[in-house]
């Protein structure tokens, strides 16, 4: 195999999971099994029945074509802010530091009250930026971020229930998320761009669950246990869900935030909308709360803010400045 290649394995690998009995209730339990199975093996899942409709994706995807495809005058307008929100051109984010540049741009927006305004609690907030020449990417935008976070929310419950606690155990302060949305293009990678350039070199994400919608183009690629790449194929009427450092951090390490990366060599544009959630930056992250107080955590505890904070200042261009 040469490099950056992906074994393309069988899909109980990377399970598949119909979550319809657990957003429904006729029977939460065993789906919370299988979630639970799934987050201490590769901690990646595909999601049927996640209840996004897919009006709703095809219109947040058309949004996104729109934007990226708009001049790069057009979007400087929104570039990204301090806080996180608008456009990051490419060159602006890298996940190693002696990487090259991941080859996408994105858009990324945040939590909003139904207003428009948004609490000013923490550096990851800001006013989202929603370009002007595409007056419905705001409405778009929300609608789509409410539907995924329905899809989190309700995975999280899921967890908690495998994990042996209430319900609502990962949801009690939630109603301001930190969560980010994140729309990500991936133009076809020419050849000549070198072995050492990805779309989304290899990392894990930084927050609680990351919730992707993939399209038909492919080039997910996950980190097996023994250290292999494995593809991610897209398969029709799924999500991606995968647990994100925070989440493993909060679990004591039980459930596995893995390596994955993105090289797009179909000689297509890729296109990726992508919620990192996270509860409210206030959430303390302690594991003596999942496992109780003779648990001995790994780490020691930490809000999900400040959290956040400190992988941001590592990973972006535009936080260093
Ligand atoms: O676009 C994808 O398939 C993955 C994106 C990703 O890993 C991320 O945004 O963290
Ligand atoms: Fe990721």
């Amino acid at each position: 195999m040469s490099y950056a290649d992906a074994k393309q394995v069988s899909s109980d690998v990377i399970p598949v999971i119909d979550i319809t009995s657990l957003r429904d209730g006729t029977d939460a339990e065993t789906v919370a099994r299988q979630l639970h199975v799934a987050n201490t093996g590769l901690g990646f899942i595909y999601i049927k029945g996640h209840g996004i409709p897919n009006e709703l994706i095809t219109k947040t995807r058309t949004a996104a074509f729109e934007f990226f495809r708009a001049s790069p005058k057009n979007k400087e307008a929104v570039r990204v802010s301090k806080s996180h929100r608008g456009w990051i051109a490419v060159g602006g984010a890298k996940m190693e530091d002696d990487a090259k540049p991941d080859l996408k741009e994105s858009f990324v927006w945040g939590y909003q009250d139904k207003t428009g305004n948004m609490p000013d609690d923490h550096e990851l907030r800001g006013e989202n930026q929603w370009p002007t020449f595409s007056p419905n990417m705001e409405n778009i935008a929300m609608e789509y971020f409410e539907a995924a976070h329905l899809v989190a929310h309700c995975l999280m419950q899921g967890f908690a229930l495998g994990l042996g606690l209430e319900r609502d155990f990962f949801l009690q302060t939630n109603d301001a998320p930190l969560s980010r949305a994140s729309m990500v293009y991936y133009p076809a990678q020419p050849e000549a761009a070198g072995k050492d350039q990805f779309g989304v070199g290899a990392h894990t994400d930084f927050g609680v669950l990351t919730v992707l919608c993939q399209d038909d183009v492919g080039g997910l690629q996950v980190q097996d246990i023994n250290g292999e790449w494995i593809a991610a194929p897209p398969i029709e009427n799924t999500l991606i869900i995968n647990v994100a450092d925070l989440l493993s951090r909060w679990t004591n390490g039980a459930y596995k935030s893995t390596p994955h990366r993105v090289v797009n060599r179909s000689g297509r544009e890729r296109l990726s909308l992508v919620l990192a959630y996270d509860p409210n930056p206030e959430t303390m992250i302690d594991a003596r709360d999942v496992f109780g107080p003779e648990c001995a955590p790994e780490n020691p505890p930490i809000t999900c803010g400040d959290y956040l904070n400190w992988r941001f200042a590592k990973a972006f261009s535009h936080k260093k400045a």
